[in-house]
């Protein structure tokens, strides 16, 4: 995991809670907190709410799993609304267990709840294990181990978290490594309002939201090949809808790089020029310490020679 490398001005984060989430781990290995102050949220949208409030300087949130996929709740709240610049990463390893209130059998389990992300790297286990067993949504993993833990009715008789939150809540754990993926990784991203730039390091990352002009054969092409000719590596790219009208799609994009290296630079131009809007989501430092494979023609050096030699033809 990512070593804590907090901004000096950054003083109360916010985080998907409550406490035992896998957000949580994930802020706490940014931020090994020494005085700085970390705070459950009920949601992905009440802590990107807090952010743009200004009740908080920055929220850890889930963006992707390598099982799962995307997580919309984030990319969507990123894509619209008042800017916010993602200015961290942190990669989590999930394990999830099984558990519920003390004295509940495996084979009288009949619903069980957990967050729509965690359930869905769970079907296979549940499939062999409680084939009969009927899904009830919660807010985040931890949100079921405390509903669990609160006397009196509970809309489930199960919860699946992770072992921290089952013994955070003095519950009984049922089965253990029900994941049905073993190197399931979560990546999270420390969100700030815009105005934080990380410094590059070599080994960065840039987020963008793309919105086409309009739609046309080969828009898509026309996008990716702003990355090609620059030599940029795209690590995600996901439509998603805009909610304007039905097959209106805006493209959530990572790509290697930071938006002081020149080859992203002028990608960013290349992307502006055809596009209808570029939203910029931030440049920083990758969890993985990965630097990007440079091919000849595309680094610093060779934009800055190019341009040399243009403005010397021009003078
Ligand atoms: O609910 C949690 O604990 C979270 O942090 C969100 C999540 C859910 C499932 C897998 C990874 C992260």
């Amino acid at each position: 995991m990512t070593p804590p490398r907090t901004p000096d001005q950054l003083h109360r984060f916010g985080y998907l809670g409550p406490r035992g989430t896998f957000t949580q781990m994930a802020l706490d290995a940014w931020d090994a907190a020494e005085g700085r102050e970390h705070l459950p949220f009920g949601s992905v949208d009440a802590a990107l709410s807090a952010l743009r409030a200004g009740d908080i300087d920055a929220a850890m949130v889930p963006i992707e799993n390598s099982v799962e996929g995307g997580v919309s709740a984030t990319l969507d709240s990123l894509a619209t609304g008042e800017p916010l610049v993602v200015i961290g990463e942190v990669l989590v390893p999930i394990t999830f267990v099984l558990c519920a209130r003390p004295g509940m059998p495996l084979a009288e389990v009949r619903t069980v709840g957990t967050h729509s992300h965690a359930w869905a790297q769970v079907r296979g286990w549940m499939g062999r294990h409680l084939p009969d067993a009927a899904y009830v949504p919660t807010l985040s993993t931890a949100a079921s181990a405390a509903a669990l833990a609160q006397p009196g009715e509970v809309m489930f008789d199960a919860g699946v978290c992770a072992p921290v939150a089952a013994s955070n809540e003095g519950l009984e754990v049922l089965a253990e490594d029900i994941g049905d993926n073993a190197s399931a990784v979560t990546r999270f991203v420390l969100v700030a309002r815009p105005g934080t730039l990380p410094e590059p390091t070599g080994a960065d990352k840039t987020t963008i939201v793309l919105f086409q002009r309009e739609d046309h054969a080969g828009g898509l092409l026309e996008l990716l090949e702003q990355f090609a000719v620059r030599g940029v590596n795209m690590t995600r790219l996901e439509s998603r809808p805009t909610g304007a009208a039905m097959g209106s799609y805006c493209f959530s994009i990572d790509f290697e790089g930071h938006v002081l290296d020149a080859r992203v630079g002028e990608t960013l131009m290349g992307l502006r020029r055809v596009c209808a809007e570029v939203r910029f989501l931030g440049s920083y430092p990758r969890a993985d310490r990965g630097r990007p494979d440079t091919r000849p023609g595309t680094t610093d050096a060779d934009f800055d020679h190019a341009r040399a030699w243009l403005e010397d033809l021009r003078a």
